[in-house]
């Protein structure tokens, strides 16, 4: 299966928009790749430039080495979703991929299938500006599929999908991934790429901030924390403050405490006669671990956020 290879990559849109700027990295096949940044870290740009819609300033972005326009039936190597309202309105969702099936020499019956497999059979004749979002997302995604490509990159695919939708996207990639296809997925929603992702690429005003396995990313950035539940909450709260440990008590009487492990807990719980309901190591997430990085490679804070920040 073939990689996505990124290098040196700089995009410089007019006088001052550096929008990529000297990336280089790798996305590997067998495995679901996370592409995430904050607004107009270059993401979108850096997409747009591996599938050859814009030109980079500098350095390359290709598909194992060949750039994506070198492919006489580019969408039989690589299916992306970038734009959701990219296709002709006045088309049916059939005639639209019926012709990129045509200009890639996929044969016709593959549009059925792949209409069945993202839940638009029942729709495939009606006119595409009927559409709503989650339906256009739905038709992307077909055409991402239609030459059934080693390559599939997808931006932003859970966009105006509804639960059962974001389930069955967060499946559609898993599989993709099992079936040893190379895999890229941006998204904004941390908790949901953390259902999906084995691998992260996180961008950072063009740079590159991470390129590592999740777990990694989890493991490094999140700090120890625990959750205990017992029934004497007050007098664990007073051993743990006593002992200079930073403590949060929830509504329902759920202490957590930072910078702790489980072990340790446990030990002062036992120490204090303090009985325990519950006790268990937190995971740190995926969005704690993100926002740790990204804090300070955000170029659109809100004006709350930023006066925290300086604060
Ligand atoms: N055609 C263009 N002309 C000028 N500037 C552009 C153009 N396309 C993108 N940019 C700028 O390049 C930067 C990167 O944008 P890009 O859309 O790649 O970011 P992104 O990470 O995909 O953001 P988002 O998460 O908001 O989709 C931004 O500052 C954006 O304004």
């Amino acid at each position: 299966m073939k990689r996505i290879i990124v290098q040196q990559l700089t995009k410089t849109y007019g006088a001052g928009v550096c929008a990529v700027d000297g990336l280089s990295f790798t996305v590997h096949p067998g495995r679901v790749t996370g592409f995430l940044g904050p607004n107009g870290a270059g993401k979108s740009t850096t997409m747009r430039l591996v599938l050859g819609l814009d030109r980079p300033t500098s350095g390359t972005a290709t598909i194992e080495g060949r750039g994506y326009a070198s492919f006489r039936t580019p969408l039989r190597h690589v299916g992306a979703l970038l734009d959701a309202n990219a296709a002709h309105g006045s088309r049916t969702a059939c005639d639209h991929l019926g012709s990129l099936a045509a200009a890639n020499r996929i044969p016709a019956g593959r549009v059925e299938e792949v209409l069945g497999e993202v839940g638009l059979a029942s729709v495939a004749g009606r006119r595409i500006k009927t559409f709503s979002l989650g339906m256009k997302q739905r038709l992307g995604v077909a055409a991402a599929l239609l030459g059934d490509p080693e390559v599939v990159m997808l931006d932003e695919p859970s966009n105006g999908l509804d639960p059962e939708g974001i389930i069955w996207i967060r499946e559609l990639i898993r599989r993709l991934a099992r079936d040893g296809r190379t895999v890229l997925v941006s998204s904004h929603l941390m908790s949901e790429t953390s259902t999906f992702a084995d691998h992260l690429i996180v961008l950072g005003r063009g740079r590159l901030l991470a390129d590592t396995p999740m777990q990694t990313f989890l493991n490094d950035r999140g700090a120890a924390r625990v959750r205990i539940r017992t029934t004497q909450p007050a007098r664990l709260l007073d051993a743990l403050v006593h002992r200079g440990y930073a403590t949060v008590q929830d509504d329902d009487g759920l202490i957590r405490i930072d910078g702790l492990k489980a072990e340790k807990v446990g030990a002062i719980a036992t120490q204090h006669g303090v009985p325990v309901l519950e006790l268990a190591d937190e995971q740190p997430t995926l969005e704690q671990a993100y926002l740790d990085l990204t804090a300070e490679a955000t170029e659109f804070v809100s004006i709350s956020a930023s006066k925290s920040l300086e604060g």
